[in-house]
Formats: C-alpha cells, structure tokens, sequence
C-alpha cells in the first residue's frame, strides 16, 4: 500500500495533483522521475555510484541504497510513472528530528543553460548559500508529546540569515522547545547528537575526507540530511544519529577535479556544527 511519507521536509512534495515521492510499509522511498532530464540523470547517477568500484565501502553508508527503477501509480493521479526505489532513511524513525542542507554555495553546473543558471544563482543569493556554501532546504525538530513538530514552511526556511542557521543547529540538539523563540536553545544534547565517535561531526569528517580526495563525481544541489530520534534520548536509548546525502539530480562528472563547490559547503557545515559541540552555551 503506497502512501505520502509521513516526514518529508524538502522538495517536491505528493499532493492534490502534484507529482511527488511514495511510501510504503517495507522500507522503500519511492521518488518520481522527474520528467525532462533530471531523473535520467538521476537514475544514471545511483546506476553508475553503486556499481563503481573506485567509491569506498565506508562511503556507501552514507548513500541510500538503490533498489533500481519501478512503475507506479503517481501520485498525481497521472497514471503510470517510473520511480526510483530508494532505501526509505526516515520510515523506521518515531518523531525523528530533521535536516535537509543543500551543499554548495553554487547550485547550478557550468554546462547548464544561461536560463537554468540565472534561476539558481537568485536563489543562492537571496538564501545563504552563497555566503556560507549551505542553505537550509527544509526542517523538523521534534519537541515533545505536547508541542509536536516545529516544521516552518518553504518560505521561511528560505529566508533563513546566518543567525537563523546558527540557530537551528543549536535547536536542533536542544532538549528545550524548538517552537518557542523567547527561549534560548540549551544545546544538553550536543555531545550526543554531534559529538562522540558515532556522532554527526564525526560522520561529515569522513564523508569530507572522501571529498577532500573524489574527483569521479561533482554533487551540484545535492543535500545532506541530518537525523535522529529524540524520543530514544528520553527513554535512556541510542537516538542513532545519522547523516545521508540525497537528491543527485545534477551529479555531474568530477573529470579528475576535486568537487571544490561540494567540499567548500561541507567544510563551512562542519564549522558551525563543530562550534556548537566546542561552545554549546555560547
Ligand atoms: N531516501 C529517502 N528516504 C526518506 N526520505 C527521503 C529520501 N530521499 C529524500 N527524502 C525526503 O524527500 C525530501 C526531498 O528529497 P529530494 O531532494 O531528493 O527531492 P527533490 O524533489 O529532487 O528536491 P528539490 O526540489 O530540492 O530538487 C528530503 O528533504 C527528504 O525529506
Ligand atoms: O528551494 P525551493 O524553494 O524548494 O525551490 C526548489 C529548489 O531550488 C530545487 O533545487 C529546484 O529543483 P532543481 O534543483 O532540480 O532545479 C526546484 O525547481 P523546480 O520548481 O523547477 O523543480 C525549486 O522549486
């Protein structure tokens, strides 16, 4: 039984008449083909990353499986339509807190269309991305059973400053509410969530020394989930912090060239997340 996923914070979302990703209940994510050149490029991407001998095993950990390609009902009621069948990161998750961070601080490829460049350099300008070399695309963070999820909207997350990333990562591993602003993050599950050998941090420095290395592929607009579950935290269990990159959309070929966009983004990433865990009260 195919449904809308119940925690999607970014994208293209399934809706009245929109094409959007599926659910269902063995643990796979279903993402539409978008239909001009993205979703070749896409399932030409997960095709040639997970039958590439040169990509590390340590590195594939960080990737969704790929289960190949399937024809679904759309969800846009449009009929038949190819989806890409994904490795569901969420599905297992209860109340997980999230982040989608689009990587880069130029979204567009050199070989795109003058159109298609001046579209995404508007929105690297009037988000952060090409200040900080990161955007945040979309959030959840759970609060508690009382207050739910805070989720802002498309629109605010856009206009997200630099003081508003800042913030968010510090929300992000805060035992107090994420929905009330008069209250300050408390950050007590830093050490946790981003610190230790398991942690968030140690997770983006190794992904960054593949990066610091790679030049089979250059991730344009991709991003970088964060996730946990903070219910876990509460009940004494391991909250299993996670990071995962998706959306290869517009991977193109490294060329022997380190992705210097992807790993420049990465490295600003690790620098705010690495000043919360050094200086959670600051
Ligand atoms: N494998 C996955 N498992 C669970 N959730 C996923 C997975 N891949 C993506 N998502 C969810 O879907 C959202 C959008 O994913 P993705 O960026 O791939 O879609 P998109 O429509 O191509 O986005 P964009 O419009 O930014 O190009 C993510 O923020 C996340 O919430
Ligand atoms: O950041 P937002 O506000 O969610 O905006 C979307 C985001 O910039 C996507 O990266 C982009 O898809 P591409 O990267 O694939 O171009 C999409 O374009 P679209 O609406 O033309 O699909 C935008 O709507």
């Amino acid at each position: 039984m195919f449904k809308v996923p119940d925690h999607q914070v970014a994208g293209h979302m399934a809706g009245a008449g929109a094409l959007g990703p599926l659910v269902d209940d063995s643990g796979h994510f279903y993402k539409p083909l978008q239909s001009d050149e993205r979703g070749t490029n896409e399932v030409a991407f997960y095709t040639s990353f997970s039958t590439d001998t040169r990509v590390p095993d340590q590195i594939r950990k960080f990737f969704p499986v790929f289960h190949g390609t399937r024809d679904l009902e759309a969800s846009d009621g449009s009929g038949m339509h190819p989806h890409l069948v994904l490795e569901d990161i969420i599905s297992s998750r209860i109340n997980p807190s999230i982040l989608d961070i689009k990587i880069g601080s130029s979204t567009w490829y050199p070989e795109a269309s003058e159109a298609y460049i001046i579209k995404c350099l508007k929105k690297d300008r009037e988000t952060c991305s090409l200040t900080l070399g990161f955007r945040i695309s979309g959030l959840q963070f759970y609060g508690s059973k009382e207050t739910g999820f805070w989720k802002p909207d498309r629109k605010s997350v856009n206009s997200f400053t630099h003081d508003d990333v800042r913030s968010a990562l510090r929300k992000f591993v805060s035992s107090n509410s994420p929905t009330n602003s008069d209250i300050e993050p408390d950050c007590s599950y830093a050490s946790t969530i981003y610190g230790g050998p398991d942690g968030i941090l140690a997770q983006l420095l190794e992904l960054k020394l593949w990066f610091e290395d790679q030049t089979i592929f250059h991730f344009y607009s991709c991003s970088v989930m964060m996730v946990y579950d903070k219910e876990s935290i509460l009940k004494g269990e391991n909250p299993n912090p996670q990071i995962k990159l998706v959306d290869f959309a517009h991977v193109m070929e490294g060329k022997g060239v380190i992705d210097h966009n992807f790993l420049g983004g990465l490295c600003s990433l690790i620098k705010f997340i690495s000043d919360v865990v050094t200086d959670p009260n600051k």
